[in-house]
């Protein structure tokens, strides 16, 4: 071997830059080394930077930049350029159909799936003043919380988790909501002023589970991330995108849902809302494990009949 080679690092992991991702990559190598075996120097973690993180910086919003792929675009490209090998992701952040060449087969065993509110001066939703404003950029997180709260007025709260405390911390907004599974990995449990009930507040789909991507044929890559599986959150994860997948054309709709696992069995709950919130339907299913996929996919049928062709088309006027 060269000394060239002796440099290149066996294994490259690409994640977005933000501390959040850097943190899940970094868990994601450490996993690595320990199931394999391997010594520091042998796995690269390397930042990427996206259009999601750019559009952060400025005050576009989500739909104007474009919503699909939005976060995973350049990684997408650098694994398929063969500049990385892995990708690390928020699976809730993953757009529902993969690009070509392009597998997710893996995820780490889910953290807590829900939600929290934060907030320096109120307990709860409720508490707050009326038009209180709540800091989000999520429509799903609006439309939950005007459900409730309509008076509340929504303030947009892009950027990082971070820039979020940030914001509040500067009094932008009164309250926000963030995934406890985001703090917990950022150790911020501690800003959490109340985790939020799932009946009120249904976590995204995927919410709370790392993915781990690879190219389609790198048996090598695939390999080496299977043990890293867990099935009980695969199952959960598979079921939750494919609901998603019937519901969302533009990653834009406020979308719940909420999976229990016991032995093989598994309970999908989903909601849909309108972007007011005023108007909310739920439905659940429960079936095997194996049979994960069809029971998401028929959950997000039931949920689109229901709900008729007319409330899905508002989802079109998101901000
Ligand atoms: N959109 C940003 C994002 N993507 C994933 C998470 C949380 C971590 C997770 O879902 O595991 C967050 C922050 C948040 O919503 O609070």
């Amino acid at each position: 071997m060269t000394i060239l080679q002796s440099l290149v690092p066996l294994v490259r992991i690409g994640t977005r830059g933000s501390p959040l991702a850097m943190m899940q990559a970094r868990l994601v190598a450490k996993l690595l080394r320990q199931h394999h075996g391997l010594s520091e120097t042998e796995i690269a973690v390397l930042p990427i930077s996206t259009g999601g993180d750019r559009s952060q910086k400025s005050n576009a919003s989500l739909s104007e930049i474009g919503g699909k792929g939005l976060f995973t675009k350049e990684i997408d490209a650098a694994m398929l350029g063969g500049q990385i090998d892995i990708a690390v992701h928020s699976s809730k952040d993953v757009a529902t159909v993969l690009p070509e060449g392009i597998v997710m087969p893996v995820y780490l065993e889910r953290e807590d799936a829900r939600d929290a509110f934060i907030s320096l001066r109120f307990r709860t939703v409720q508490e707050l003043p009326r038009g209180a404003k709540f800091g989000t950029s999520s429509i799903r997180r609006a439309a939950q919380v005007l459900r409730l709260r309509p008076d509340l007025e929504i303030v947009p709260f892009r950027g990082n988790v971070d820039t979020r405390l940030q914001k509040l911390a500067d009094g932008v907004a009164d309250a926000t909501m963030l995934a406890v599974s985001g703090l917990n990995r950022l150790e911020k449990m501690d800003r959490i002023t109340a985790i939020l009930d799932v009946e009120n507040f249904m976590p995204a789909p995927a919410q709370g589970a790392i993915g781990i991507a690879t190219r389609h044929g790198d048996a090598k890559a695939q390999d080496l991330i299977a043990p890293l599986n867990h099935a009980p959150t695969h199952s959960a994860i598979i079921a939750e995108r494919a609901m998603l997948a019937v519901l969302d054309g533009s990653c834009r709709t406020p979308v719940g849902a909420w999976s229990q696992l016991e032995n093989d069995q598994i309970e999908l709950r989903g909601e849909i809302l309108s972007l007011d919130g005023q108007q909310h339907f739920a439905a659940q299913a429960s079936g095997p494990v194996d049979a994960a996929e069809t029971l998401g996919a028929a959950l997000g049928q039931r949920l689109l009949q229901s709900a008729g062709t007319a409330f899905v088309a508002q989802w079109a006027s998101a901000p």
